[in-house]
């Protein structure tokens, strides 16, 4: 089986973030791996001063920026196949819920989900991907791009099936609760801590429970990829953010391994204490 698998992510910087190792790791094996961005992320913050008017507010040009940037991620990940949903621009960055971006008449927020869902299935059907891999109903953090990212994503993968050449797996990232859980314990006492106040897992607006991940990509030996992919979002991931320092705190793992749950078809042969599955592909091939 010729192995192609199709990211679904909402901005630039979310597929290095959430799964650039896994990325990375496929990339290296030979599949093909195909990378969806929903919107340019033009309304981000920017942590680069030299920049700074660029911003949504004055020059309105970060989205032509980070187009850039996630060109420039995607090399280090080695993904060579990458678009946006209806072409660079046709969808805007909405912001964070409840901001006026939110109102904006082509943010993404507002789209149409069956026109933006055709955006998909075309390329689906070009790709014919064995896997999907996207966001849960949340967004895994609520933001208003992450949710119609799923939205669309699922609804795309529903056409798909319907014209018989849908994804046979769908996953959603995650993070499992045991593994916030050892985050907080190693910040609780830390000026950086990226939990803010949280002083149990339970305030964390995302985290699951291990027995309800589905499976865990370990991709330690394409760590170093995954850092120079989030480097490349300089505009988003200052050298200061708290990712580089979690990552100090522990090691290649943080950085190199990710973890899903499995939103549609079977779990294929797992192992370890859950049966997490090791590949995503896991009972596909033939
Ligand atoms: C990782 C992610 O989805 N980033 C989004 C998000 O960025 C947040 C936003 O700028 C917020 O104002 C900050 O406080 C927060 O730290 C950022 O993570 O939302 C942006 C606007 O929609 C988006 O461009 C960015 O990619
Ligand atoms: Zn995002």
């Amino acid at each position: 089986m010729d192995r192609s698998i199709l990211f679904v992510h909402a901005h630039p910087d979310d597929e290095s973030i959430g799964t650039g190792a896994t990325m990375a790791h496929y990339a290296a094996q030979g599949a093909r791996v195909t990378l969806v961005t929903c919107t340019l992320g033009e309304e981000g913050e920017i942590h680069v001063p030299a920049l700074a008017q660029l911003e949504a507010s004055q020059a309105d040009q970060l989205g032509g920026y980070r187009l850039i940037e996630l060109d420039r991620a995607c090399a280090a990940l080695g993904v060579a196949d990458h678009r946006f949903l209806g072409g660079a621009g046709r969808y805007r960055d909405s912001g964070m819920m409840g901001t006026p971006a939110n109102e904006h008449p082509r943010c993404f927020w507002r789209a149409d989900l069956d026109e933006a869902a055709g955006h998909l299935v075309e390329i689906m059907r070009e790709t014919r991907p064995q896997v999907l891999v996207t966001y849960d109903a949340n967004g895994f953090y609520g933001h208003p791009d992450h949710i119609q990212s799923h939205r669309v994503a699922m609804r795309a993968a529903e056409l798909a099936r319907a014209e018989g050449f849908g994804p046979a797996k769908i996953y959603w990232g995650a993070m499992p609760k045991s593994v916030l859980e050892a985050g907080l314990d190693a910040f609780k006492d830390s000026s950086d801590n990226p939990f803010g106040e949280a002083t149990s897992v339970d305030d964390i607006p995302f985290g699951t429970p291990d027995d309800e991940i589905a499976a865990c990509v370990d991709g330690t030996d394409q760590h170093e990829k995954k850092v120079a992919s989030l480097h490349a979002h300089a505009t988003q991931i200052p050298d200061t953010s708290w990712l580089y320092s979690i990552a100090g705190n522990f090691g290649d793992e943080f950085m190199g391994v990710e973890y899903y749950t499995l939103a549609y078809g079977e779990r294929g042969p797992g192992d370890g204490a859950h049966g997490w599955e090791a590949d995503l592909f896991s009972g596909l091939d033939a």
